[in-house]
């Protein structure tokens, strides 16, 4: 395994074809799937030469977590279907890789016995933070007491995705039938408590709104990332609405079809939070150049999601390491030949985009210069 292509090609072979689809698929034509990886593959790096970068360090800190790599795991529903160890193989790879994993609320694993699984295994003692990604539910009750279980088990963020106010139209998953867990697989955090306890559903709410993150915000003292606000007027809501961060993504194409690149958006909405909050995107993250273009662009991390399911597919705990491992190697020659010795000097004027408008008819501002 030496590319995130060759999970997923192995991946494939592996997996249910149904599990297959519902991993890789998207809403509608996934027009959006394609484009998160299509416009990071039109950005050119402009490296700079001579200037000294042999100790070099991808340490990050956000929202008050530190990592080992700027590459942290996005939250995805269902590792079971990947893995008999389901998310606990997912978190100790991560834990080994000093990566910070965003646990999905429709995990198959409870986030109590996670955050267990991991404890003490970090080089320090302290393993990189768990975060956890929350679907804001109308009862709210419900709600506070995830954000709670979350908190007591030693969470770092909440991650509130938000936009889901319907579910995007998997349309490989309503031909395949896939609409609902196997029989034995469960999500862990949606079961009412004791043997045989009802499961819910999660909610996709259309009612949620503002007001719903003044909520929480009043509730928790954990940093609050909005995942899913793509429009530039909703990243200075979110500042005014004393969110910490941004997790800019459009859910790797899987709600509306048709909106544009995460790493297209990235500029404009730079400029909207000026520097006010961090922000960490995620969409079509498949190499270490990918990695250092979004970081160069102002982002202050980066997430992948269907690698993490292909890696576990292909080879549970170990397929996750050896995918953080060969993406932190890829980052960290990709800042060698950039000249940079870490984050910190990823600077917008190393990206290069084409000045003429793409096929959609807009044009890539880099930097967030008005082009
Ligand atoms: C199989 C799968 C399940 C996902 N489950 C969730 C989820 O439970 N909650 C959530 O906020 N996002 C979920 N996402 C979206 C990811 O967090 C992330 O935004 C997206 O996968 C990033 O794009 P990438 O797959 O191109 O790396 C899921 C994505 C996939 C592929
Ligand atoms: O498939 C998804 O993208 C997703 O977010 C999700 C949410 C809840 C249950 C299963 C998947």
């Amino acid at each position: 395994m030496m590319t995130v292509k060759d999970f997923e090609t192995a991946a494939r072979r592996r997996l249910d074809p149904v599990h297959a689809d519902f991993i890789a698929g998207g809403a509608a034509d996934e027009i959006t799937v394609r484009a998160n990886e299509e416009a990071f593959r039109r950005l050119r790096l402009l490296p700079r030469v001579l200037r000294g970068s042999a100790e070099r360090s991808l340490d990050i800190t956000v929202l008050g977590g530190r990592a080992r790599t700027p590459v942290l795991l996005s939250p995805t529903a269902f590792h079971k279907l990947c893995d008999g160890e389901g998310e606990l193989a997912t978190a100790r790879a991560a834990a080994a890789a000093g990566a910070i994993m965003i646990v999905s609320m429709a995990s198959t694993v409870a986030v109590e016995d996670i955050a267990e699984a991991i404890r003490g295994s970090g080089e320090d003692g302290a393993p990189a933070p768990l975060w956890f990604q929350l679907y804001l539910q109308p009862d709210l009750d419900f709600t506070r007491t995830l954000v709670r279980r979350a908190t007591d088990a030693g969470c770092g963020a909440l991650v509130v995705t938000v936009d889901s106010p319907v579910r995007g139209a998997h349309e490989r998953d309503l031909r395949n039938g896939f609409l609902d867990l196997p029989d034995g697989l469960r999500c862990a955090h949606m079961a009412e408590p004791g043997e045989g306890g009802r499961v819910r559903q999660i909610a996709m709410s259309p009612e949620i709104s503002w007001q719903h993150i003044d909520w929480l915000r009043g509730i928790t003292s954990l940093p609050i990332l909005l995942k899913g606000a793509l429009h530039p007027e909703d990243a200075l809501l979110a500042v005014r609405h004393g969110v910490d961060g941004l997790l800019l993504s459009n859910h790797g194409g899987r709600q509306l079809d048709t909106v544009p690149a995460t790493i297209e958006l990235l500029p404009e909405i730079h400029a909207a939070v000026a520097g006010r909050i961090p922000i960490v995107l995620d969409g079509g993250v498949r190499r270490g150049t990918d990695v250092v273009k979004a970081l160069a662009l102002g982002a202050s991390a980066v997430g992948i999601g269907r690698p993490v399911m292909w890696a576990l597919a292909e080879g549970g705990e170990k397929g996750v390491r050896r995918l953080l491992e060969l993406l932190r190697d890829e980052v960290d020659q990709a800042l060698a030949l950039c000249g940079a010795t870490g984050v910190r000097d990823l600077t917008p004027d190393l990206v290069r985009a084409p000045v003429w408008p793409d096929t959609a008819g807009y044009a890539v501002r880099p930097g967030g210069a008005v082009s």
